[in-house]
């Protein structure tokens, strides 16, 4: 489970996430939406214990994600915007690295390392450095990476941004066979239809505050709009720019 109690970050003068109150429950997979600039990289940095809140706290499984941050990724898979490896270690390699740091055994991260890659569509580059990734490789090999200690909680920015239709297709497939093992999923997005089609719930933010959350038919009612999510997205964030 993720709490958000009250997770602000102030730059100077700027809010750049205003007071955010938020429960995402156990299996539940949460879109967070926003416009360029509203502040979603913000909190996800936030939750990850990267950056230190200006006031509130979020709790991961009742952890606080600044003061215990390294228990805190125990427990959570993190994939962002933009995931740097080291380039000149092959996918196979980063993958097994990445699992050795989460305590498996070399044989076991092996295993591990060889069973997400097959399942990414990842293994005929897997002795590839991953400096000659492609874009959507080295998104998908950074979503190994979140993936290969079984998390409880995943956190996800962008993931299928840069994928191509297919890829697109079995990462959606492969995270919401993980959120209906029970793992927690919170994913920031631009991509609406994919958000329509995984999200149990989402919520919309805009310059820096949470305007809108619920099921998307809950925020299609609110929004008096009968259309897809992106007419739900337009009309929210032109009425909360409206009254700003
Ligand atoms: N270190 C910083 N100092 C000052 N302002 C910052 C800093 N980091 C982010 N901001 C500002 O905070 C706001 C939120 O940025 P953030 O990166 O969280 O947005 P975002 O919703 O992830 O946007 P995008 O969808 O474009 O990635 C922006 O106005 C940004 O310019």
């Amino acid at each position: 489970m993720i709490a958000f109690q009250g997770l602000s970050k102030s730059y100077g003068g700027f809010d750049a996430v205003k007071p955010l109150s938020l429960t995402v429950p156990r299996g539940e997979v949460f879109g967070f939406l926003g416009p360029n600039g509203a502040g979603k990289t913000t909190t996800i940095r936030m939750l990850m214990g990267i950056l230190v809140p200006s006031a509130g706290r979020v709790l991961v499984n009742g952890l606080d994600c600044h003061a215990d941050a390294a228990e805190v990724k125990r427990h959570v898979g993190y994939l962002p915007d933009t995931p740097i490896f080291y380039d000149y270690l092959r996918g196979r390699e980063i993958l097994q690295f990445v699992a050795e740091m989460h305590g498996y055994s070399r044989s076991e991260a092996a295993a591990r390392a060889h069973r997400l890659l097959r399942e990414l569509a990842l293994e005929d580059v897997t002795e590839e450095f991953a400096v000659n990734y492609s874009l959507g490789m080295k998104k998908k090999l950074g979503l190994a990476c979140a993936l290969v200690h079984d998390p409880k909680v995943l956190v996800l920015d962008e993931p299928i941004n840069g994928l191509d239709p297919r890829a697109a297709r079995d990462v959606q497939e492969r995270l919401t066979a993980a959120a209906a093992q029970g793992t927690t999923i919170f994913v920031s997005t631009h991509l609406l239809d994919m958000a329509e089609r995984m999200c149990s719930r989402v919520g919309i933010i805009h310059r820096g505050a949470l305007v809108a959350s619920g099921t998307v038919d809950e925020l299609r009612s609110a929004a008096c709009a009968d259309g897809s999510l992106e007419e739900v997205f337009l009309k929210i964030t032109d009425e909360a720019g409206e009254r700003a």
